[in-house]
C-alpha cells in the first residue's frame, strides 16, 4: 500500500492509501480514519460504502464522523465507489453507470466484467488488506448511503457471521425494481433478472442465514424515496420473516450529507456497541 496522505484529526489520523487491486485489476484508493486508541491496541473497523458519484472523500469531508469515532475508538474505512483510470465504452458518460457507480456487484458482462468487481473488493480484498497492514482487529461492521446502503445491506445479508452490525442511510432497498438498480444490473449482470437477485436486499432477507439487526435512517423529503429507495418494500420483507429492522423515518430530511451528518452519531454508537469498541 502506498500512503498518499496523512492528516491529524481529533487526535487520530485520516490516511489515504493507493494499492493495486486484484479484484478490479486497477489501482484503487481508499481512506481510513484511525482513532488515537491505535497507539495502545488494535481497534475494530466500520466500513462505509458511499453512494453514486462519490469517491473515498465525500464521507470524510461531509459526514462529521471523526470526533465521535475518535472517542469510541473506531476505525472507519471508506473505499471508492468504482474502479478508476479506465476508459471503457460509456464509462464516464452518466452518474448512475460506470465510474462512481460500481453498485457493489461483481460484473459478468462486457465491457465491465474485467474490472467492475466491487462486491469482491469491499467484502474480501479490502478487509484482508486492511487487516494485514493497519492496526485493526478483524471485528468489523458495515454501513453506507444510498447505493452504498444497498451495498452494506447486501454484504451483511450474504456474509453471515462476518459483520457485527449493519446500518444504512437512505439505502436503495429493492434495486431490482428501481430505475437506478435495473439500469446498473442490466449492464453489469446481463438481462436476466434471476442474476440480479443476489444483490437485492429485499429479495435476500427471506433466506438470510443470520438475523442480524438492521438500522436504517431515511428522510421523508428525500426526492428518491419512492422511485429509487423503497424502504417500505424492505420493511415488508423483513416483517415476513421476523428479521429485526429499525427503520426510522425523519420528517423534513432529504438525501444529502446534511442528513447523514445529523444522524451519523447514532450509527457510530450502534456499531461501536456491537463491536465492543
Ligand atoms: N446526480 C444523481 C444523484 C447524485 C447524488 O445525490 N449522489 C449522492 C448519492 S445518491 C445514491 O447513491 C451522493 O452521496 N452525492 C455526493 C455528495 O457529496 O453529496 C442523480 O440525481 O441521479
Amino acid at each position: 500500500m502506498e500512503l498518499l496522505s496523512q492528516t491529524e484529526v481529533f487526535d487520530g489520523w485520516l490516511r489515504r492509501y493507493r494499492h493495486h487491486s486484484e479484484a478490479t485489476a486497477t489501482d484503487m484508493v481508499f481512506a481510513v480514519f484511525l482513532p488515537p486508541q491505535v497507539m495502545a491496541a488494535r481497534v475494530p473497523v466500520l466500513y462505509w460504502l458511499s453512494g453514486l458519484t462519490c469517491t473515498d472523500e465525500n464521507f470524510c469531508q461531509k459526514a462529521g464522523a471523526f470526533r465521535l469515532a475518535a472517542q469510541l475508538g473506531l476505525a472507519i474505512v471508506c473505499p471508492d465507489t468504482s474502479p478508476r483510470g479506465l476508459a471503457l465504452p460509456g464509462e464516464h458518460d452518466e452518474d448512475d453507470l460506470g465510474s462512481g457507480a460500481g453498485f457493489y456487484v461483481d460484473a459478468t458482462e462486457p465491457p465491465w466484467a474485467d474490472h467492475y468487481r466491487m462486491y469482491e473488493y469491499v467484502t474480501d480484498e479490502l478487509p484482508t488488506l486492511v487487516e494485514m497492514n493497519l492496526p485493526v482487529r478483524a471485528d468489523k461492521s458495515i454501513c453506507g448511503h444510498s447505493m452504498g446502503g444497498h451495498g452494506a445491506l447486501v454484504a451483511a445479508l450474504r456474509n453471515p457471521g462476518v459483520y457485527a452490525s449493519v446500518s444504512a442511510f437512505s439505502p436503495i432497498c429493492h434495486p431490482t425494481e428501481a430505475p437506478w438498480g435495473r439500469k446498473a444490473f442490466s449492464a453489469y449482470l446481463g438481462p436476466d433478472p434471476a442474476d440480479w437477485q443476489q444483490y437485492d436486499a429485499t429479495l435476500l432477507v427471506a433466506s438470510a442465514e443470520e438475523r442480524l439487526p438492521i438500522l436504517i435512517d431515511q428522510g421523508s423529503k428525500d426526492p428518491f424515496l419512492e422511485s429509487q429507495l423503497m424502504p417500505e418494500a424492505f420493511r415488508a420483507a423483513c416483517d415476513a420473516v421476523d428479521h429485526p429492522l429499525t427503520l426510522r423515518m425523519h420528517p423534513g430530511y432529504d438525501h444529502s450529507y446534511y442528513f447523514i451528518a445529523t444522524f451519523i452519531d447514532d450509527h457510530l454508537r450502534f456499531h461501536a456497541q456491537a463491536l465492543g469498541a
